[in-house]
């Protein structure tokens, strides 16, 4: 007890947790699980003592990495590569800038250097699909104390999670279903000494991030974590107690999964001053540089597909979550992407700078390799560094933020097939590395950029009109205005630059050629696949959240539905279809002016599915119906459970629609309904006979085929399932 006391004391901030009565189930094993929820409420940092995790484990896996990293750098690059189509493997000095990974938060400039660190990662060793399975170093015995401390970390997340269900007053093994097909990944890190870098006044070692999972067990070799405190924002030591212990911290997803309740605290690894006794133990080590640091991180990912939807536990009553559901595959890919530089070009363009900076005679010439490798603006900021008279280093450095940070702009924005373009141009250009490829790879890179940034301005306009177009509508209302001048009043004050920048987006050829088959056997009306793909209602991530909400069939007054429906025709700008979208909207909304609330909402979200429907737009129609469905549950069974039933059966659409095999969808549908009991299945049922009803409905019939078939037949009329709750 007293031993426990004072390690309280000396980890201050971040509390000291014996995880032993909850592994042994003897004792004080609540307490585990409040201390746990206390730390994840306040911290979102803590370490662990009595993990369960044999020393010898630990042991074996350390060597073997520390023996990895001693190699030399050639040798290293002979392992298994990080790369566009690799997300583990090993990757190189400078290959990552977490920072970069916190998304639209700004940053100082330092910060968006990269970290002073190299890596050797790997994800499962029973890989689900779509998840590469392991590649070791061809280094003896590398491989097997690498997977035992992989294993050995995956049975501490489950112990972790166990604790965690406990904590949050679901049963123990509410996880596991979340992680029985985990994408975990096991990453070791090596800091090398500062003495390598010379001067590293305002370089990091890992810049300022929050990881992306759900969990992270880190066992490091030494001092230099630091976490945010969250109420004073300043940095604060993670206490380095012993290599024996591990330190957890929590991730963004569990702390959208906790709706908040739980916090995934930013954190980063410094250079610190070593004592004298630990530079001298090391350079009799190794009889290099005095503060080397290495650790490892098991990353916890849930299953790809898992569907992350707030904890009911998490929230209040009367409240609503604050985040929509979430792939976790979705969301672990896209931090990863913003935070890995990109492309991987990073050391040609140094060596061009180099030469630029270096440059005293024949200047034109090296300016032109300079500017065949870097876009225009950064060429122009650089260029002008360099007359002011920068020294090389300023100069590199300058380089380096400049393009960390465009790049970290367009890594937010840029579409798949984009970004797979430019990888490979980026690729050419190293296997080739002419001026030619260079050249090509520019032309390439500029092009994406200059697309990104016409998008990013024409959706802004599109979402700006949205948004006004609602306001307008809640006003004309109030002031008693009858639907079809509300309507034709929002017509009238769209403005024509609005529309004329519309019209400028869908003529503009955004997609790569290759694309261009694809588009063409698409059903859907050039405008409104160019609206769709391209506008804030379509596909960019950046503002995904916020896009969402309005994807969302409208909650407010049904003035709103109208209006959105009228926005968002006309925003495509293509009168007939513009004209014909508002007639439905105001007819619907002047009957449902006749009608009681529920039945109207339902009379309108119909007519607007229709009008979709019409317009080859799948997902909105599908959208509207849900918008039926979740309108009528609250009046027949209470506001409870209608969201997810919805977001479930939509979510099965989605998956069918996206050509995944029945019998898997079934097996899951029956599984996701086993688990949530009795009440689930009442919303369920009512659901389904709404469904069922609106089945006559001409969309439905060929489009919604999944939702009858799979949760109305072989659910609804089987009633021989065991219900295990
Ligand atoms: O090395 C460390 O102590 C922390 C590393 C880290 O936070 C990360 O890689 O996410
Ligand atoms: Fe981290």
């Amino acid at each position: 007890m007293s031993l426990f006391l004072l390690m309280i004391t000396v980890v201050g901030a971040v509390p000291l947790i014996d995880l032993g009565p909850f592994r042994k189930n003897k004792g004080d094993v609540e307490g585990v699980a409040s201390a746990v929820d206390a730390a994840c409420r306040e911290v979102g940092f803590f370490v662990v003592v009595n993990h369960g995790v044999p020393e010898g484990v630990l042991r074996r896996g350390w060597r073997a990495i520390e023996t990895f990293f001693d190699l030399p750098t050639a040798e290293k690059k002979k392992a298994p590569q990080m790369s566009a189509s690799y997300p583990y493997g090993y990757s190189a000095l400078e290959g990552e800038t977490l920072a970069a990974g916190a998304g639209e938060q700004s940053l100082p400039d330092e910060q968006s250097l990269p970290d002073l660190k190299e890596m050797f990662s790997t994800g499962p060793y029973d890989p689900p699909p779509g998840i590469a399975g392991p590649r070791y170093p061809a280094l003896e015995g590398f491989e097997k104390a690498w997977h035992e401390y992989y294993v050995a970390m995956e049975g501490l997340s489950k112990l972790l999670l166990a604790v965690f269900a406990r904590a949050l007053g679901l049963r123990d093994d509410y996880f596991g279903e979340f992680s029985d097909r985990h994408a975990c990944s096991l990453r070791a890190l090596n800091y090398p000494s500062q003495d390598e870098f010379g001067d590293v006044s305002g370089r990091l070692r890992a810049s300022p991030h929050t990881d992306y999972g759900s969990l992270t067990i880190l066992r490091s070799g030494g001092p230099g974590l630091q976490a945010r405190n969250r109420s004073t924002g300043e940095w604060t030591d993670v206490p380095f107690l012993r290599q024996s212990h591990f330190v957890i911290n929590l991730g963004d997803l569990m702390s959208r999964w906790t709706n908040d309740r739980w916090v995934s605290t930013p954190h980063r690894v410094i250079f610190t001053n070593s004592s004298r006794r630990r530079k001298r133990w090391w350079r009799r080590r190794r009889g290099g540089g005095g503060d080397r640091r290495q650790s490892v991180a098991f990353f916890h990912n849930l299953n790809p597909d898992a569907n992350v939807t707030v904890i009911d536990t998490c929230v209040a009553p009367g409240e609503d979550p604050k985040y929509p559901p979430i792939l976790a595959m979705d969301h672990l890919m896209h931090k990863h992407r913003a935070a890995t530089t990109f492309p991987p070009a990073t050391g040609k363009k140094l060596k061009a700078v180099r030469a630029l900076a270096a440059a005293g005679a024949r200047r034109d010439e090296r300016d032109s390799e300079f500017e065949a490798s870097a876009s225009p603006d950064v060429v122009r900021e650089i260029q002008a560094l360099y007359r002011a008279g920068a020294s090389t280093r300023e100069l590199r450095e300058a380089f380096i933020a400049l393009e960390t940070r465009e790049k970290r702009e367009l890594s937010a924005s840029v579409s798949p097939d984009e970004r797979a373009e430019l990888l490979a141009a980026a690729a050419r250009m190293e296997a080739e590395d002419t001026p030619a490829a260079r050249a090509a790879y520019r032309a390439t890179y500029c092009r994406v950029r200059d697309d990104v940034k016409l998008r990013d301005k024409l959706s802004k306009v599109a979402d700006e009109g949205l948004e006004a177009a609602w306001r307008e509508a809640d006003d004309l209302e109030r002031r008693g205005l009858p639907p079809q001048d509300v309507a034709a009043e929002l017509r009238r004050r769209i403005p024509e630059a609005d529309l004329r920048a519309m019209d400028e987006l869908v003529e503009r050829p955004v997609l790569p050629a290759a694309q261009k088959e694809k588009k063409k056997t698409s059903t859907a009306s050039p405008l409104e696949r160019g609206f769709l793909e391209n506008s804030g209602l379509g596909r960019r991530r950046r503002r995904r959240r916020r896009r969402d909400e309005k994807e969302v069939p409208p909650r407010g007054t049904e003035a709103r539905a109208v209006a959105m429906l009228v926005a968002s025709r006309l925003a495509v700008s293509e009168p007939a279809v513009a004209e014909a979208a508002v007639a439905e909207a105001v007819a619907a909304y002047a009957r449902l002016r006749k009608a009681p609330h529920v039945a109207d909402m339902s009379a309108i979200f119909e007519a607007s599915a229709e009008a979709a429907a019409r317009l080859e737009e799948t997902d909105r129609a599908a959208g509207f119906v849900a918008g039926v469905v979740r309108r009528s549950l609250p009046e027949r069974e209470g506001p409870a459970l209608h969201a997810p039933v919805v977001d479930f059966m939509l979510e099965v659409h989605a998956r069918r629609t996206a050509g995944e095999d029945d019998a898997r969808l079934k097996r899951d549908v029956l599984a996701h309904l086993e688990r949530h009991g009795p009440g689930f299945l009442e919303h369920m049922a009512a659901c389904a006979a709404l469904i069922e009803a609106l089945q006559e409905h001409p969309i439905l019939e060929t489009k919604d085929h999944l939702i009858r078939s799979t949760l109305l037949d072989h659910y609804i009329n089987n009633n021989n399932i065991n219900n295990p709750h």
